[in-house]
């Protein structure tokens, strides 16, 4: 089997000039270093942690740090508040202090839309972003990873999409994986990952799965958003319906790259 990751960085309004070459470089890196992983026989797993933890650790991108494998050392999906810390402790995982992990740009961000009237549309426009990556392996693995900061002037103890399985992504050997983006609300009511894989179960293509569950999420619970897949044959998309997201793909040694609709740069891999 032919090894393929796809980035994303989220789905989001429009990015300015300055930012897009900053983005480009993020999206690059970690598309090379996760098909540097699956290249040299590393898992799918493997994989998505090494190119989300290359786009969290990049200041350009809104994410959360530490993607450990939670599925791998407890028998649960999920550990939130005091047990998470408990969790994390155990594990050897360093304490930041909560202000380290939120940049200039972000702080600034919150004070202006602490200042807008309205409630939390459901465009996702003004949100900074997300990541996530999709890989098969050499033995024919799927995995996703997903990573958010969430939305921007969210409720205390918010559960967005992201680490929700189904809504945030999803993986089975037998069809693929999907990483999703967007306006989070949205996202949970339609369980946009696990929707996109069974338009591909029900025989369609990766290309008519992402428009088909993109399109019901528009026009059923009016959000946007966006999302990069993988299926278990090789095929591969990423697909929006917010003004932009950015995303790379590396496979047979080509890399593929675009924040824009209709804008696609395909270049050899290092
Ligand atoms: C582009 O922004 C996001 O993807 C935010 C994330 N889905 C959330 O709602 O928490």
């Amino acid at each position: 089997m032919n090894p393929i990751v796809v980035v994303h960085g989220g789905g989001a309004g429009p990015i300015s000039k300055d930012r897009k070459e900053r983005v480009h470089q993020g999206m690059v890196r970690a598309a090379t270093v996760g098909y540097g992983i699956l290249r040299e026989g590393g898992s799918a797993v493997d994989a998505v942690e090494g190119a989300v933890v290359a786009l969290e650790d990049d200041p350009e991108f809104n994410a959360g740090k530490c993607a450990f494998q939670l599925v791998n050392n407890t028998p649960h999906c999920f550990l939130t508040d005091q047990g998470a810390a408990q969790f994390a402790a155990a594990m050897g995982v360093p304490e930041i202090p909560g202000e380290k992990l939120v940049t200039e740009r972000n702080k600034k961000r919150l004070e202006k839309e602490k200042h807008e009237k309205g409630a939390q549309k459901t465009d996702c426009q003004k949100n900074l972003g997300t990541v996530g990556a999709v890989a098969l392996d050499c033995k024919g693995n799927v995995a996703y990873a997903t990573s958010t900061g969430g939305i921007v002037n969210k409720m205390v103890g918010r559960v967005g999409d992201s680490p929700c399985l189904g809504a945030g992504g999803y993986a089975d050997n037998d069809i693929g994986a999907v990483s999703t983006t967007g306006h989070g609300e949205s996202i949970l009511k339609v369980n946009l990952a696990r929707l996109t894989l069974f338009h591909i179960e029900q025989g369609k293509t990766v290309e008519e799965a992402a428009d088909l569950s993109l399109g019901y999420m528009k026009s059923r619970v009016k959000g946007l958003g966006g999302l990069i897949v993988v299926s278990k044959t090789g095929d591969w998309v990423a697909k929006w319906t917010s003004t932009s997201m950015p995303w790379a793909a590396a496979k047979d040694g080509k890399l593929h790259f675009g924040i824009d609709p209709d804008d696609t740069t395909i270049t050899d891999l290092p």
